[in-house]
């Protein structure tokens, strides 16, 4: 069949099986071409198929030629129904391991439930033994509590007030204001249930008790930190709340693995477009600025030069970019004061009509398509893709 975009507001419904393949190629070879490095050669990464686990999974596989495990939740092709862009992804990065005769597995099922730990904890034991790294890379929009069976919902809202700030209707292509009403308690606490570092910490816990974390192991967990301008919907809203319980939990988790000579750190990485920042109000305008403004200045990076960066100078470097909380920093460029005041100079001068010419919203959705593997270089669309594409080596739960 032949696969075209449909876009439903801040979702693609479809996705292209070539044009992810390419783009997971594309990544496969940057990281590549920054030659081989030192770190990690068994990896877990939990959230792997797309956005930033995807990068920790490539990177780790074919930069420090590490086996990877990868845990994530997609759906796969059937009929005439395109499979999700993770479940393409996936698929493409294990035929490109297996080539190279890197070991991978995947899980596909629900992360927070015990089946998927125990499964995930299984093929670890059977085929790696133990893992001397675990990536946390979970952006989800609701978790069932694997002890209680309750269902919690994340928001994406403001705490405390309401907040009035002008967006961009990415399908009208028009500048909008948002007026987002805070978050009860109760929409706090349960975001917090859900994006927070609960799950992480129970990853840990079942993965270590299963003797399955070698001495020295480490983990990390990712967040975004911004600055004044994403601030009242961000760090200081609903998924800043989560957020900063992971900042909370890291020091349990660090104790632990530090017990055996292994780390735990919170990674901050910069705003891009994945499938989680496309959803929350505002970022669209946000980053077609800040693309236009860090291209401006040669210092643009998508998910790949950010998690491969984040290896290299941080995670598996004697000098880690470390901040004072602990964090480790991927995000400076992006936090820039210059790149920052001329995003903020040019917020308010946004306007319909000059919004192609201000802002890089073109950019935006030329990598929000690609999301899904379009508008792909060399990628011919209208050729008929078979929607089915099997994942080797993948464990269904
Ligand atoms: N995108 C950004 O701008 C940005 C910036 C800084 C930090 N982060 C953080 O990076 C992390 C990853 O975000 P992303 O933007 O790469 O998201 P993403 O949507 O691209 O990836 C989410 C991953 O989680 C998996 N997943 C979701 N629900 C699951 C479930 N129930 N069980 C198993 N797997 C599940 C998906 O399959 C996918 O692999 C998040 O913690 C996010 O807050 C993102």
């Amino acid at each position: 069949m032949v696969i075209k975009p449909r876009v439903r507001g801040f979702i693609c419904v479809t996705a292209h099986p070539t044009g992810c393949e390419v783009n997971v190629k594309q990544q496969i070879d940057y990281v590549k071409a920054q030659g081989p490095f030192h770190g990690p050669k068994r990896v877990l990464v939990i959230g792997a198929s797309t956005g930033y686990g995807l990068a920790a999974r490539i990177s780790a596989a074919f930069a420090s030629g590490a086996a990877t495990v990868g845990v994530f939740l997609e759906r796969p092709g059937e009929g005439n129904k395109p499979g999700t862009a993770g479940w393409y992804n996936s698929a493409a990065f294990h035929k490109f391991a297996e080539a190279e005769g890197l070991y991978a597995s995947s899980v596909n099922g629900d992360a927070f439930s015990d089946a998927v730990k125990q499964q995930t904890i299984d093929i670890i034991k059977r085929d790696l033994g133990q893992v001397d790294l675990v990536v946390y890379s979970l952006a989800a929009p609701r978790r069932t509590h694997p002890k209680t069976g309750q269902v919690y919902n994340s928001t994406l809202k403001p705490i405390g007030k309401t907040l009035r700030q002008r967006g961009l209707d990415t399908d009208k292509e028009v500048i909008k204001e948002n007026v987002i009403e805070p978050a009860t308690e109760e929409e706090i606490a349960n975001t917090v249930a859900v994006m927070g570092g609960e799950d992480w910490q129970m990853w840990i816990e079942a993965l270590d008790q299963a003797g399955v974390l070698a001495d020295g192991a480490k983990t990390t967990a990712f967040t975004y930190l911004g600055e004044k301008i994403t601030h009242d919907i961000y760090w200081n809203g609903t998924i800043g709340a989560a957020k900063k319980d992971l900042d909370q939990r890291v020091l349990k988790i660090r104790e632990q693995l530090a017990a055996r000579g292994g780390d735990a750190r919170v990674a901050v990485l910069k705003a891009l477009v994945t499938q989680a920042s496309s959803a929350i109000p505002m970022m669209p305008l946000y980053l077609s600025l800040l693309f236009k403004v860090m291209k401006k200045a040669g210092t643009h990076e998508g998910c790949i030069e950010q998690v491969d960066g984040l290896y290299r100078d941080s995670l598996y470097n004697d000098h880690p970019i470390m901040d004072e909380e602990g964090r480790l920093r991927a995000d400076y460029k992006e936090l820039a004061p210059d790149i920052q005041a001329e995003v903020a100079a040019l917020w308010d001068q946004v306007t319909d009509e000059n919004l192609y010419e201000l802002t890089d919203f073109k950019g935006y959705k030329s990598d929000f398509l690609r999301l899904f593997g379009f508008g792909v270089e060399g990628v011919d669309y209208e050729a008929d893709v078979n929607p089915e594409v099997p994942i080797r080596n993948l464990t269904q739960v």
